[in-house]
């Protein structure tokens, strides 16, 4: 029996995802159903397979503006209480099917509400959708916990008021906030305000940066406004040099990120798309893994990216030969960095991730440690 993680072993391991946007993971067919419905008649195409391959052929533009300019169609069928309910209960099954344990997801409520709901009917529908997604996928036996990360627009001005939302819904199902969108000449020290608020208020936060803008995004969104964690974060290595004796020498604010154990969320395929990587075999991810820094791996967006958590991995194991105790070290870290309490992390870890990959290393016939 191989040893090897296929593609489809990888999808009965316990896996983690704490970086995947809920508006760039519904299921084409949803799309197309979601614009009938609501009579958004701006769609490209409208047959699913048609959608499907358009979603992924536009994002894999090597720009991270043009990738987003996808977002608008998947934004446009989300303006609704039942659109969102429905998208955000299919993320869940979806998830739990790929056999994700625990992930955190992340959507901008700003960008719902021109169907004229009001921010916390947006973050109450897709809550609802969460638990209800999840309760199918207990009913199929997949058991799967999903916290929700609420985004504000970089480019806009409402981050203070989303960052007051996150908390006001912190014991509801919202794990923590973030800011996303495009990166250049969008400087996290804008959102400042929504920072400072967040860390007075004992609440968490990622940022994205350091995807399409290199190393003052990352320094700036640690240093000036005091991330949790970075989302992407895979410029990092602009900090990285080879040394002559085979090893390599880190700058300051790569040694932090690594000393203090900064995780970093990354999304290869992703980052292939919007062009911060030229290839999945040559992302940064495998040297940064190498020096051991908090590496966890993620989707980004599923429907862009035409992926999955198990896919992700599986793309990883054929460009870097990664085993099993390389894809439990991924999985452990994303755990630890979750934005959850001490203990569930643990029992998590402990309880299922430990024992599943146990079982499949067992049954790849690997040692089991
Ligand atoms: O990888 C990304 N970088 C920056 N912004 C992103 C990325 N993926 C999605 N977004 C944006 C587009 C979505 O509409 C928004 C909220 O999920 O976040
Ligand atoms: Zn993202």
């Amino acid at each position: 029996m191989s040893h090897e993680p296929t593609l489809d072993r990888i999808r009965r391991a316990p896996k983690v995802l704490l970086h995947d946007h809920l508006d760039g993971g519904l299921r084409p067919r949803t799309v197309v159903e979601l614009a009938e419905q609501a009579g958004y008649g701006a769609l490209p195409e409208t047959e699913p397979d048609a959608l499907a391959d358009w979603f992924a052929s536009a994002a894999d533009s090597g720009s991270l503006e043009r990738y987003l300019e996808t977002f608008t169609h998947t934004v446009g069928v989300m303006q609704s209480r039942g659109a969102l309910l429905r998208v955000a209960a299919e993320c869940a099954e979806d998830l739990a099917d790929d056999g994700v344990v625990y992930a955190e997801v992340r959507f901008a409520p700003e960008q719902h509400l021109e169907g004229g709901l009001g921010l916390d009917q947006v973050v109450q529908a897709v809550l609802d959708g969460f638990e209800e997604g999840a309760r199918r996928a207990r009913e199929r036996g997949r058991e799967i916990r999903v916290g929700c990360l609420l985004t504000a627009m970089r480019h806009a001005a409402r981050s203070r008021e989303i960052a007051e939302l996150a908390v006001r819904y912190r014991t509801s199902g919202v794990a923590g906030f973030d800011i996303a969108g495009a990166e250049a000449g969008h400087p996290p020290t804008r959102h400042l305000d929504a920072f400072e608020f967040l860390r007075r208020e004992n609440a968490h936060f990622t940022i994205h940066a350091g995807e399409a803008f290199g190393l003052p995004s990352i320094w700036e969104a640690l240093q000036w406004c005091g991330a949790d964690r970075l989302g992407h974060g895979v410029r990092i290595v602009d900090d990285i040099e080879p040394d002559p004796d085979g090893g390599y020498r880190l700058g300051r604010l790569a040694s932090y990120v690594r000393d203090k154990r900064i995780p970093l969320e990354m999304c290869p395929s992703s980052n292939v798309q919007t062009g911060a990587a030229p290839s999945i075999a040559e992302h940064p991810i495998g040297l940064l893994r190498r020096l051991r820094f908090r590496v966890t791996v993620n989707t980004d967006n599923r429907l862009q990216g035409r992926t999955s958590l198990s896919e992700e991995f599986a793309r990883l194991v054929s460009a870097f030969g990664y085993d099993w105790d390389d894809l439990q070290w991924f999985t452990v870290n994303a755990m630890k960095s979750a934005f959850l309490p001490f203990d569930e992390r643990l029992a998590l870890i402990n309880g299922r991730i430990k024992p599943g990959f146990a079982e499949l290393k067992w049954a790849a016939g690997g040692a089991v440690r």
